[in-house]
């Protein structure tokens, strides 16, 4: 049967890195006899201005109705000065909430022809491998009490609450210890508990839930500690399964041991692996219209698509497979550069280059 793939470009460099994944996706169509049907939607700041809205009823029931979604980024600054409340990035929360897409994969894989690109010693993330879990519709980006209200003193407050229910830490836990299961039986869980409510009964749910996968080796760090580990010792890391904030935090920050934040793909998936696929970056508004960033996050994202959605891990390894070809022959976006000789590329060519790889497959 035909799936439909909702297609959400959003903002900035959006539009540039989704036109070379739909490429990718057309040449799966077209070549390998995938039945898809590509639907496309605004979101994010190109929604708010076509709509006043940045997530309109009909993205939304495009996405319900889709059976994956593929989104590049939000936001920019031609909409900071909107209240926050219907500002682009309301669009996508908007999606995760709507779609109740809990659990973020964001694998941090370094390709081994980008280890001189790292910002560590080569020998140090060699063979690195490591998956971020991270709870996607709690913590402070979704907890009420919010808002910036003004006090009897006349001063303002800001107000953020980072609430976590059992309920929601146990399924994100159970998430991380299935795919522990599958790797390398180690999962890290990092909280605060040392200071924060909220993730002292993350740790005891995480810890409770620890029983019912006695295969896997449960070990528990502050996240100061873990942000400084996976910058000193990345590979000690199999499985890390954080909050929302926590693992969009250390995920950027894990980027930089690939090579760019421009190699990060990720799924948002529901209880069941309906998804919606996104890079782990933004909209790179310094770099938008330019032809510049790095399509292969998205690129990748499109891989995670077909494997946890569509469930063709074939297409998933040739597009993987695609990939490290273009790497292997020497082309790099400028994100991506590295000591030695390049052939640096501009985001086209470098969409064009995985796409003639997967031709040749
Ligand atoms: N998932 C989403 O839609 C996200 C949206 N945002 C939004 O994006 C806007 C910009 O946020 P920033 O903090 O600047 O983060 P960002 O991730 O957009 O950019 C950070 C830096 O990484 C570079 N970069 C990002 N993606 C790249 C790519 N594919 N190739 C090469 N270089 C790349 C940018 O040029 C920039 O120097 C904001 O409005 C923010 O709210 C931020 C993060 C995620
Ligand atoms: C709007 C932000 C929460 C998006 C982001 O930074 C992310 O999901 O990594
Ligand atoms: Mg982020």
């Amino acid at each position: 049967m035909t799936k439909t793939i909702a297609i959400l470009p959003g903002d900035g460099i959006g539009p540039e890195i989704v036109t070379e994944a739909v490429k990718v996706l057309e040449t799966l169509r077209d070549k390998f006899s995938l039945a898809i049907h590509l639907e496309s939607g605004l979101v994010g700041g190109a929604a708010i201005d076509a709509t006043g809205s940045p997530l309109p009823p009909a993205t939304l029931d495009l996405a319900k109705r889709a059976d994956a979604v593929l989104l590049g980024a939000v936001g920019g600054p031609k909409w900071e000065s909107l209240d926050i409340s219907i500002r682009p990035e309301k669009g996508l929360l908007g999606l995760r909430s709507e779609l109740k897409l809990f659990a973020n994969l964001r694998p941090v894989v370094l390709f081994p022809e980008l280890a001189s690109a790292s910002t560590l010693k080569p020998e140090v993330v060699a063979g690195l491998d490591i998956l971020i879990v991270r709870e996607l519709t709690g913590d402070i980006y979704f907890g009420q009490p919010r808002g910036i209200r003004t006090l009897e003193t006349g001063e303002k407050q800001g107000i953020n609450t980072l609430v976590y229910t059992e309920s929601e830490i146990e399924r994100i836990a159970r998430v991380a210890f299935a795919s522990a299961e599958q790797r390398q039986k180690k999962l890290c869980s990092v909280d605060k508990a040392n200071v924060l409510e909220a993730t002292e009964l993350w740790r005891q749910v995480v810890t409770r839930v620890s029983r019912d996968y006695p295969t896997v080796q449960l070990t528990h760090m502050y996240v100061d500690n873990a942000a400084m580990q996976l910058v000193r010792a990345p590979k000690q890391f199999d499985v890390i399964v954080t909050t929302n904030m926590f693992g969009d935090i250390l995920s950027d920050l894990a980027s930089q041991l690939t090579g760019s934040i421009g190699m990060l793909p990720s799924a948002s998936l529901d209880a069941n692996n309906k998804g919606m696929y996104e890079p782990i970056h933004g909209s790179a508004p310094d770099i938008a219209g330019q032809n510049l960033a790095n399509p292969l996050a998205t690129i990748l994202s499109v891989a995670m698509l077909l494997r946890y959605s569509l469930n063709r891990v074939d297409l998933a390894t040739a597009i993987e497979r695609a990939v490290r070809q273009v790497l292997q022959a020497g082309l790099r976006t400028r994100d991506i550069l590295g000591d030695g000789q390049y052939t640096v590329v501009t985001t086209r060519e470098m969409g064009d280059a995985v796409v003639a790889q997967l031709r040749a497959q």
